[in-house]
């Protein structure tokens, strides 16, 4: 596919420090994440391959954003530690990291007064000097007017992003980590805010670049059935720790869910088209707004 090749830089970056074909993309041992004492995520073992789309579940407070910024490097491993492509996350620069990996997050871009076409070169930055150049400026201009063209937002791409609808501005953030050439994409509930159209336009599109370029997903949803017709596989967290790990088919059991979200279990179907399991949740009774346990 032409439409996200790899520019010169990046592919000279490759050959100069070439993964290694036994790393993970993202591995974790012993990993943990607190604030103040208090642990929310346990230390967990994890290990991601280069190409895979995992999506992590949990209820509301189960560890999926600190998980998320543990391997990000938003947030400082309180034990155990993260690899990136098998070398300590510890180890990487802020640019040469950006080059690794990129996140989208739940809100997509701000609504500033700059327009999308400057939203789109700030994806440039790992690959630019301190005078804000690149090596091959040509090719990099090239890459943005392929990436706006996939996206659809060629049309947009002098409009201000405070212009601009949330599905719309959502669109124009995952143009900006595709500009970033990540082999590791982190989205933190990224279909938080849009409309079902705009939820299938963003997991279309990081699907779509996932098979076309072998990039490795790892996303935030809350939709179980978005997550079972995007994920290869799932990490299910409850209070910190693991309670589950497979391919959806595996691990999205009634009983499974029922229990993870302390809600009955539900009904499950197979999705007509493509099989995978979709869950139909029943009426609850009222509990007067508070989860058994919760405080
Ligand atoms: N900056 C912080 N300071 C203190 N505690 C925090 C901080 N961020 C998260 N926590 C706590 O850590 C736990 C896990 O939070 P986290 O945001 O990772 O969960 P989550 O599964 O992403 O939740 P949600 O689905 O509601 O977004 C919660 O108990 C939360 O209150």
């Amino acid at each position: 596919m032409d439409w996200m090749k790899r520019s010169r830089a990046k592919k000279q970056q490759r050959r100069n420090n070439p993964p290694s074909e036994a790393s993970p993309a993202v591995s974790l041992h012993g990993a943990a994440c607190a604030y103040e004492g208090k642990q929310a995520v346990q230390p967990l073992d994890w290990i991601v391959q280069p190409g895979e789309f995992w999506v992590i579940l949990g209820p509301n407070g189960s560890g999926k954003s600190s998980l998320l910024g543990l391997i990000s490097g938003a947030e400082r491993a309180s034990a155990g530690g993260v690899n990136i492509q098998g070398r300590p996350l510890a180890e990487y620069g802020r640019r040469e990291l950006a080059r690794e990996l990129a996140v989208l997050p739940q809100e997509g871009l701000p609504p500033l007064g700059i327009t999308v076409k400057d939203a789109l070169e700030m994806g440039r930055f790992p690959y630019r000097d301190r005078f804000g150049r690149e090596p091959d400026g040509a090719a990099a201009q090239a890459l943005l007017t392929r990436i706006a063209e996939r996206l659809a937002l060629t049309e947009l791409l002098s409009r201000r992003l405070d212009e601009l609808s949330g599905g719309q501005r959502q669109r124009a953030a995952l143009g900006q980590v595709m500009a970033q050439q990540p082999n590791v994409l982190l989205l933190d509930e990224p279909t938080a805010y849009l409309d079902i159209y705009y939820q299938l336009d963003i997991m279309e599109l990081v699907q779509q670049w996932r098979a076309e370029e072998g990039l490795t997903v790892i996303a935030v949803l809350h939709d179980l059935n978005l997550a079972a017709q995007y994920a290869q596989r799932l990490l299910l967290l409850r209070e910190g720790a693991r309670v589950a790990e497979g391919r959806p088919e595996e691990v999205l059991t009634p009983e499974v869910v029922g229990a993870l979200y302390e809600v009955m279990p539900p009904i499950r179907v197979g999705h007509e088209e493509i099989g995978v399991p979709q869950m139909l949740f029943r009426a609850q009774s009222a509990k007067n707004g508070k989860r058994p346990g919760s405080e």
